[in-house]
This record gives C-alpha cells, sequence and structure tokens, in this order.
C-alpha cells in the first residue's frame, strides 16, 4: 500500500465477500508454475461405500457365504472433487460459467479452472462449493450475463462510470496468463445523480454484470490453457474504485442498497476472480464509509483491499508487476503515462434514450 493510503479501523466481516480468495495465495505475487496437462484426480480418500453398522461382527465369520461376499465386493471410490463438480453441472444442465462452455474438466483446462475456482472459494470444502456451483449456474440460468453485454443502458446513468482495460506484455504475444492484466474501473465519483444511477437496483446490478462479463471476456478463460490448483491461480483481475469528486458525505439509502446487493450477488457469482481491489481518491473524512462497507466482506477479502487518498499514486503500485511498465501504462490521471480511460477502455453499451 502507498504511503498515501487512508489508515481504516479494522472491522471484522459479516457475510460473504464480492469476490472471495484462496487464502494461501498472496495476490499479485510470483507463484509457482504448474504446467498445463490432464487434471489428475485427488488420490482416492474415501470409498462410498461404507460397511453397514454391525457388519464387523458377521463379515468374514464362518458359514456365513454373504458376509464373505460382501467382503470381497470392490470397494466404490470416490470422485475427485472436481469430478463431482463437473457431475453437479451436469445434472443443472446450465452450460456455461463466464463465457466458458463447461466440459469434462479432465481433459477441458477452462472447466477445471472454473471448477477449481469453487472449491478454492470454499477452502477445498467440497459440499460447500458444490452448493454455489449450483446456486451460480441457477443465476446464470435466469439472470442470462452474457445477454446482458448485448443491452444498451442509459448514458444518463452510466456513461463513464465503469471501464475494462487490459495490459499485455509488449513483443511477442504471449500465452502465459502472467503476461496479462485485466483491469475493472469503477468511477463512482464520476455519479451525477445517484438516484439516477442507483435508484432503479436490478437496472443498476444489470449494467454492474455487465461491466463484469466484459471484463471475464478481457480474462478469456474460455482460452485459458493452464490448470490451477488451491495455492497457484493467474487468473484474476485488478478492480479499482475511484471516489474523485464525491461531494455527498452521508451515504443515500440507495447507494447501500445498490452497493450492498452488489457484494452479495458477487460474492455468490464470481468467486475467485479478484487479485487486488484498490478504492482511490477516498477523502480522509470518508474514511468511516470503508470501515462501514467492511462490514458486508469477508475478512480474506478484506486483506486484498488498498484505500488510497490520493488516485495519483495507483500506478507506483504496479511497479513489481510482470508487465514491463505497467504503472506508466495507466492514465495520467492515476499516475501513469497512458491515455484515459475512455480512449482506451471498453464500457457497457450505452444509448441515448431508455435501457432497451
Ligand atoms: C457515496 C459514494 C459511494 C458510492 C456511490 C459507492 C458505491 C459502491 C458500490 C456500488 C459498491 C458495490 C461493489 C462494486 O460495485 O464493485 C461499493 C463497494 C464498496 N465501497 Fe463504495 N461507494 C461510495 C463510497 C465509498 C467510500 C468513500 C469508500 C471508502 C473507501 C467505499 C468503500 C467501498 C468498499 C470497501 C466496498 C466493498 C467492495 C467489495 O466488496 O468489493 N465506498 N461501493
Amino acid at each position: 500500500m502507498s504511503d498515501a493510503a487512508v489508515k481504516p479501523t479494522p472491522v471484522e466481516s459479516a457475510i460473504a465477500p464480492e469476490v472471495s480468495e484462496t487464502p494461501k495465495v498472496p495476490a499479485a505475487e510470483t507463484v509457482p508454475v504448474v504446467e498445463a496437462g490432464p487434471i489428475v484426480a485427488e488420490p482416492v480418500s474415501a470409498p462410498i461405500a461404507t460397511p453397514a453398522a454391525g457388519a464387523e461382527e458377521v463379515v468374514g465369520a464362518p458359514g456365513n457365504p454373504a458376509a464373505a461376499e460382501e467382503e470381497k465386493a470392490p470397494a466404490v471410490p470416490e470422485l475427485a472433487p472436481i469430478a463431482q463438480l463437473w457431475n453437479v453441472a451436469l445434472e443443472n444442465g446450465h452450460p456455461e460459467i463466464w463465457g466458458v462452455t463447461l466440459a469434462d474438466p479432465e481433459t477441458h483446462i477452462p472447466t477445471q479452472i472454473v471448477l477449481q475456482k469453487y472449491l478454492n472459494a470454499n477452502d477445498g470444502d467440497i459440499v460447500k462449493a458444490k452448493d454455489q456451483l449450483t446456486k451460480t449456474l441457477e443465476w446464470r440460468a435466469k439472470t442470462k450475463p452474457l445477454e446482458l453485454i448485448k443491452k444498451a443502458f442509459a448514458k444518463v446513468k452510466f456513461e463513464g462510470l465503469g471501464f475494462v482495460t487490459t495490459y499485455a506484455g509488449e513483443g511477442e504475444a504471449s500465452a502465459e496468463p502472467e503476461d496479462k492484466e485485466v483491469f475493472t474501473w469503477n468511477i463512482y465519483g464520476g455519479v451525477k445523480s445517484i438516484e439516477e444511477t442507483f435508484g432503479n437496483l436490478e437496472e443498476f446490478i444489470e449494467w454492474r454484470v455487465a461491466l463484469m462479463e466484459l471484463a471475464l471476456q478481457e480474462l478469456s478463460l474460455s482460452t485459458a490453457t493452464k490448470a490451477i490448483t488451491a495455492e497457484y491461480d493467474p487468473y484474476k483481475m485488478f478492480q479499482v474504485h475511484d471516489y474523485k469528486s464525491i461531494s455527498f458525505l452521508r451515504q443515500s439509502p440507495a447507494v447501500k442498497s445498490a452497493s450492498g446487493e452488489t457484494i452479495k450477488v458477487f460474492a455468490q457469482n464470481y468467486p475467485e476472480l479478484l487479485k487486488e481491489k484498490f478504492f482511490v481518491n477516498v477523502p480522509a473524512i470518508m474514511g468511516f464509509v470503508y470501515s462501514f462497507m467492511k462490514l458486508f466482506v469477508a475478512a480474506k477479502t478484506i486483506k486484498k483491499f488498498h484505500p488510497m487518498s490520493n488516485g495519483g499514486n495507483l500506478a507506483l503500485e504496479f511497479t513489481d508487476s510482470n508487465i514491463k511498465g505497467l504503472g506508466e501504462r495507466l492514465p495520467v490521471e492515476y499516475g501513469g503515462k497512458g491515455g484515459d480511460l475512455k480512449a482506451l477502455g471498453k464500457e457497457p453499451i450505452l444509448s441515448d434514450g431508455q435501457e432497451q
């Protein structure tokens, strides 16, 4: 964190994070390389078929052929966690997550990545991972996030509030995930009318989801080539919230419900996609908002948060990036020498009229 960072009061978390994380992985640090290859099933931990209660007394008992037979019956091996998650997806029937058309993770790396993220988000707890995956599949079937990328949102409500930028290593195109960084930018300081932007919660969430799906297109998990593990996952993005020019000191109910709902929807449906999150141009006087917001976010996600009072220091945060000169390539107002977000970034589709 830079010197200009606002020192917030630590607060215990209450609900799930927007994008939960793998606790053992220090984000944005060098991580060991895992070669792409077929997914190896975890060693069989326990057979599904366990002897019936009291079986011990009879198994192998002389003159009990049925018991002897039972003893010889091969145990049914428990499926590896990823295979179990794949079965959940098959049973559910919804065919895609984050632009990845799901296929057998044994041979399809993009699906392995998606499913492993659900496992990682739940610290390997397969029951919780299955539940979260099911809820995501149901949510995607209902919300159709890929359709939202094609939807036009009203300029007057959303123009200039959200961008996606991608930075790849210069020179030869590299397929290494470490040679690409994707940023989503939320310029909430640019909101002209709180009521216009946040007043219709469903519409705001749709726009926010469209922005996230644009970022996922840039991350391009569908063409990913490296399997991930609990410790290694380079397929994550940076997020920036810019609160420049915020002129309202109290959070309105519309902002509270929009941010609360976004945090909930994202925690459920976009796990393990956040590398680091920067809150820039946070006026010192707004430190209390940070403390308040953290009440809704899991402690392990808060570790990835960096509040900064001066947005111009953002570029300094990327000096050790794998991508040379990443900080310099950011827009000037964030301390770089690059063009502004309007020129370089992608926005959800906007239209002059009401949304269509
Ligand atoms: C009144 C102006 C503000 C607006 C309109 C606003 C808007 C939002 C929204 C819509 C979210 C949902 C998450 C997302 O979109 O990614 C959010 C989350 C958040 N905001 Fe703000 N916010 C405001 C002020 C602040 C300030 C001053 C801070 C202090 C740093 C802050 C800190 C946070 C935090 C910590 C989260 C949780 C982020 C997460 O879970 O990823 N907000 N805000």
